[in-house]
């Protein structure tokens, strides 16, 4: 599912992940010794320099353990990444340097931080860690808090509780730069702020983003505030990547019925397109024990006896779009699906 992206210039990609699995093992459970949950199964993309990647798909899908996978908060059970052209964690790329050059914001902004750490010692933190004096990381740091928008003489010197949380969110924005990274994972980083904070946070990220270079992948749930913030979308379901492809082209026209079933589940103010929306009905499937072939195959309006035995390859959905169902797949047996023209017998 690598797709190039036209971002103003020949694409090149920051990130490589290629068959990413991660299976947690369980202790005990009804389905017996050996049991593992397949948070992550098999999973390529690439992040491209200077774009953002938005991630979408319901709850427990992968997306937080693929963030985590990224940031080496977790060993992968398989899998590569490359970071740069650079393999993660060698003598080639340690994971020191790796780890300054991607930084993560997550939801939880008050429990991001340390409680009794200054917000200005906060953001001097990393570094000094990684070298940097004292008196230099705290006049960085408080240049870093002016630039998100908090002024430094009136609350360098506070502490995680005594800030609102769009406030505590703008300190873990400059705590993830303080290091000046290439790359930043905001894992639903604007999803717990109220609407206005929200919206004043995402154009911060939006000018941080140009003023420093930066390359985001932008996890959420909000598909309105990923379809305003992304340039590419990737979409999970049950520890895959279903669809990949151009923000506007994914929107316009979803490739994967799942997608479709997504995109139709955004409120609308219009009450004649409420009525038509044809709603995802149900939850995903376990991922202890996720369905045969296509694992959207349960829920899905398009589903065929084929798709319960054979598990859908990407296919070409348009520019730089791929979807992995079966009905694009030529000859895959599905009633909808094209069949290749026959040669003629000679
Ligand atoms: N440490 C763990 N041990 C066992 N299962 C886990 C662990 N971490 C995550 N999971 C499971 O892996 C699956 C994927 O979880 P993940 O948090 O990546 O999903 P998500 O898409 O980020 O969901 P959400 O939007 O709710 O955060 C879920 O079924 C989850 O319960």
């Amino acid at each position: 599912m690598e797709q190039p992206i036209d971002i103003g210039g020949p694409a090149q990609p920051l990130l490589t992940i290629s068959g990413m699995v991660k299976h947690f093992p369980l202790k005990k459970t009804a389905f017996g010794a050996g049991t593992v949950v397949r948070a992550v199964d098999g999973v390529d993309f690439q992040v491209m320099k200077g774009e953002t990647l938005g991630v979408v798909g319901e709850s427990g899908c992968g997306k937080s353990t693929t963030a985590r996978l990224l940031m080496q908060l977790l060993k992968p059970t398989r899998g590569q990444m490359v970071f740069d052209g650079r393999a993660i964690g060698g003598r080639d790329l340690p994971l020191k340097e790796f780890r300054r050059q991607v930084q993560m914001v997550f939801q939880d902004s008050y429990a991001s931080l340390n409680p009794r750490l200054s917000i200005e010692d906060t953001v001097a933190f990393g570094p000094q860690v990684h070298g940097m004096p004292r008196r230099a990381a705290r006049s960085n740091a408080r240049d870093l808090l002016a630039r998100v928008g908090l002024p430094p003489q009136r609350l360098a010197e506070r502490y995680p509780h005594e800030l609102s949380g769009g406030q505590r969110q703008r300190v873990n924005i400059a705590r993830a730069l303080a290091l000046q990274p290439r790359m930043v994972i905001l894992d639903e980083a604007v999803s717990a702020l109220d609407r206005s904070v929200q919206a004043q946070v995402i154009n911060l990220l939006l000018d941080l983003k140009t003023e420093f270079g930066l390359t985001y992948l932008f996890i959420s749930h909000d598909l309105n505030v990923v379809r305003y913030m992304s340039d590419r979308v990737m979409v999970m379901y049950l520890g895959q990547v279903v669809e990949i492809g151009p923000v506007d082209a994914l929107y316009a026209a979803p490739a994967h019925p799942y997608t479709r079933a997504l995109l139709s589940s955004i409120p609308s103010l219009d009450p004649e397109q409420r009525s038509e929306k044809a709603a995802l009905s149900g939850d995903p499937p376990n991922p202890i024990d996720p369905p045969t072939g296509c694992r959207f195959h349960p829920r899905c309006a398009l589903a065929a006896p084929v798709c319960a035995r054979r598990a859908p390859k990407p296919i070409a959905a348009g520019a730089q779009h791929a979807a992995s169902c079966l009905v694009h797949e030529p000859d895959s047996g599905h009633p909808m699906a094209q069949q290749r023209r026959q040669r003629p017998a000679a």
